[in-house]
């Protein structure tokens, strides 16, 4: 019977706690709805109808930033090495549903970045095919796992080719048209290792240190030509990127790494592009609180970055065994 009264007098004052709290609960989620409403009004669709050029979109985050754009309306233009997976890719989106936005058939435009004269022919083709572009996305990129030791400069160079060298090219390609019509967008995606180099991966973190470089150079003297810069540094991303990656002798590593393979859903990194263009960001740092603060160290504390990548490259072997 104790219990019983308990229990009602308790359920009573709930209920009453409850009445109380129903109005400012309310007044809290219709606060939170009428902001959402009002930050999709806000948000503006950049890449509607725009020419906007994506290199490595046959995989990965280029594929999902492919999709991404593609249903935000813009013109594709998919680059790679392999016309027939971009071709399949471009099917699967003109098949796929669509809203209310009007889109396009994408053009596929195939070059190795590595080669810098195929880079800048392509460049051309690109102009002659589509008029102009609006955004340029730099996405495809390669990555290595090796002791600098063991590696072989062609390998460092195969890296900065494609990773940093192709870029270059294709943005120089663009940039003077770009320029003359004084508008224009280039997105660079670099890496969280464009900001700290970690052991074992020399040419990958070489490659992206050098993006981030040339692209914050790039922000600087083009910005009273109207045009935006964007660099992306990413933490790791659930893709094909370790399996691709390339060893010190050149051979592929193929291995799908754990940090990889738990890393960000690369649909939700797409997402953060498509927004960082629409809110015309010019710097994206996209990783967990251990990398940014690793980033922090660098910068602050170097010695201790430099003794906590010591004890990590004794710890950890240069090439994981499969
Ligand atoms: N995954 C991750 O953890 C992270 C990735 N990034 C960056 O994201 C970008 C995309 O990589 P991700 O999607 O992860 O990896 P994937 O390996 O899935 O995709 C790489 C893309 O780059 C293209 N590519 C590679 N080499 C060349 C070349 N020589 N010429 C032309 N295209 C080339 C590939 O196209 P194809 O082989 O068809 O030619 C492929 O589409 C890269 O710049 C990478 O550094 C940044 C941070 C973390
Ligand atoms: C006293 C405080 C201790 C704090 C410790 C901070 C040190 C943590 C080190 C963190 C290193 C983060 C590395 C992140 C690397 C990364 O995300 O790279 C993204 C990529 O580009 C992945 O490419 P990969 O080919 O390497 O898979």
């Amino acid at each position: 019977m104790m219990m019983m009264m308990m229990t009602s007098t308790t359920c009573r004052k709930m209920e009453g706690a409850l009445a109380a709290l129903t109005p400012l609960l309310l007044g809290g989620f219709g606060l939170m709805a009428l902001c959402r409403l009002v930050q999709r009004l806000r948000l503006k669709n950049r890449v509607r109808d725009r020419v906007v050029v994506i290199t490595g979109a046959s995989s990965g985050l280029g594929r999902e930033c492919a999709r991404l754009f593609h249903q935000a309306g813009a013109r594709l233009v998919l680059c790679g090495r392999e016309r027939s997976s971009l071709q399949e890719l471009a099917q699967e989106l003109t098949e796929s549903a669509h809203g209310e936005l009007k889109t396009y058939t994408p053009c596929i435009v195939t070059f190795d970045l590595s080669d810098v004269d195929k880079v800048a022919m392509a460049g051309s083709e690109i102009l002659r095919q589509c008029g102009h572009v609006d955004i340029l996305i730099n996405n495809a990129g390669v990555s290595y796992r090796g002791n600098i030791m063991d590696t072989h400069v062609s390998v460092q160079k195969q890296i900065m080719e494609t990773n940093y060298f192709g870029p270059v090219a294709l943005t120089q390609a663009i940039l003077q048209s770009m320029v003359s019509r004084h508008s224009g967008h280039i997105v660079a995606i670099s890496s969280i290792q464009g900001k700290i180099s970690i052991p074992y991966r020399s040419a990958y973190s070489a490659s992206k240190h050098a993006m981030q470089a040339y692209f914050d150079c790039l922000r600087a003297e083009v910005e009273r030509f109207g045009l935006q810069v964007t660099v992306v540094s990413p933490g790791y991303i659930r893709t094909n990127l370790s399996i691709n990656a390339i060893t010190g002798d050149g051979s592929k590593y193929g291995v799908m790494d754990k940090t990889t393979a738990t890393g960000w859903d690369p649909a939700e990194v797409a997402r953060a592009v498509l927004t960082a263009v629409n809110h015309r960001q010019k710097e994206v740092v996209l990783a967990g609180l251990l990398p940014i603060l690793a980033t922090y160290i660098r910068l602050l504390c170097p010695s201790l970055f430099f003794r906590l990548m010591a004890a990590r490259a004794r710890k950890e072997p240069a090439v994981k065994a499969e």
